[in-house]
């Protein structure tokens, strides 16, 4: 797993003092940023989230960057940022969109990161770009493994351990080499709601995506990323939102259990890879995705067990898997039952 180190000083391995490198974030000054986006015209403007609006800029280096402007902040928070903010910014990862730095003055509050040119997996399977079907087999199973490992590093590797809590298709962003980087974490943390809660659990766009006991207590959890992965990987597979809404509302996981049942697994890949797709590792990912979405958190593999399972598992024991009750139709009662009461919370969520 590479991680890379924000301050290079010190000495190295072989005991020769190393160079002091540029710190790779910094504070950006209000003006700057001004000139980057245009004044954050609205040409710029890339989307919208719950906490600001994400602008496209361009600094005089030539770098690009991805600006999100923060909703009003109050000032008496400004030390609780900072330092906040400070620690975010010394989580690295390959897979994590890690910010290059930020700027508080005055009221506004901004985080500037590195800009994304294929944008969200969201936008690749529901979005502007879904109708050119870029994601073939082999960038899907990169994506899924890349995402993996990157809340993989939060949950077990990033000094402090971080709850991402608000892990879907959405903050899964696409570099040019379409690999995951996954974005938005910490983010409850940074911006409690009055009563503690973390905003990332409550409403928006993350119907479907949070686990009952997300639900129930409105606070994210490291078991809570596992479930939200197992949706965005069935969403990746399957090319389906995580919710339908048609007659009546049907989770991923409801439509998706039943063909695992009849070992219909090219019933469930998407159609827009016409056929093209490893069958091996389909079932793979459909099964670690079910595993994820179980309703009982003490059932679900951890964040280092899933990023195994996608890059190792075998055949066989893929096989065996198969064969085990989660999978089994005998326990379809039990398991309906459990996406029914999942359902059930879900609708509360929503009234
Ligand atoms: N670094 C980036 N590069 C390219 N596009 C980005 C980048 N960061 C965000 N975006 C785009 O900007 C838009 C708004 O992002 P933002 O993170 O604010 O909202 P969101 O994740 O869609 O929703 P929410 O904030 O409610 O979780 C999204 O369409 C996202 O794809």
């Amino acid at each position: 797993m590479q991680f890379y180190c924000c301050f290079c000083c010190g000495k190295g391995s072989n005991g020769r003092k190393k160079v002091k490198t540029e710190p790779s974030w910094r504070i950006f000054a209000l003006k700057e940023l001004h000139a980057a986006t245009n004044s954050f015209n609205y040409d710029n403007k890339l989307g919208e989230g719950r906490f600001g609006s994400v602008y496209w800029g361009q600094l005089s280096s030539g770098s690009q960057i991805a600006v999100k402007r923060l909703k009003a902040w109050s000032s008496g928070e400004e030390t609780d940022f900072a330092v906040e903010v400070e620690i975010l910014a010394r989580i690295r990862h390959k897979n994590l969109l890690s910010l290059r730095g930020y700027c508080a003055e005055g009221q506004e509050r901004l985080f500037v990161y590195e800009y994304m040119p294929n944008l969200s997996l969201v936008s690749h399977l529901h979005g502007l770009h879904s109708s050119e079907s870029l994601l073939d087999w082999t960038r899907r199973m990169k994506i899924a493994v890349s995402c993996a490992q990157a809340i993989a590093y939060l949950h077990h590797h990033a000094t402090p351990r971080i709850v991402h809590g608000d892990v879907r298709a959405s903050n899964v962003l696409l570099d040019s080499e379409f690999e995951a980087r996954v974005t938005d974490f910490g983010y409850g943390k940074l911006m409690p709601d009055e009563d503690g809660a973390t905003k990332t659990t409550k409403g928006g766009n993350n119907i479907g995506y949070l686990s009952p006991e997300c639900i129930e207590s409105g606070r994210g959890t490291y078991m809570g990323d596992v479930y939200s992965f197992g949706v965005v990987l069935l969403e990746l597979v399957t090319g389906k939102r995580p919710i339908e809404r048609l007659n009546q509302t049907r989770g991923i996981t409801e439509w998706v259990l039943p063909l695992v049942y009849e070992k219909k697994y090219g019933d469930i890949v998407d159609p827009r890879l016409n056929g093209k797709y490893v069958e091996e590792e389909l079932k793979k990912v459909v099964l670690v995705a079910l595993m994820c979405a179980q309703s009982e958190p003490e059932k679900r593999p951890t964040m280092s067990e899933v990023v195994e399972m996608l890059m190792n598992e075998s055949k066989e024991k893929m096989t065996y898997l198969e064969g085990t009750p989660l999978f089994n139709r005998n326990n379809a009662g039990e398991a309906i039952d459990e996406i029914s009461e999942e359902k059930q919370h879900q609708k509360q969520e929503q009234e």
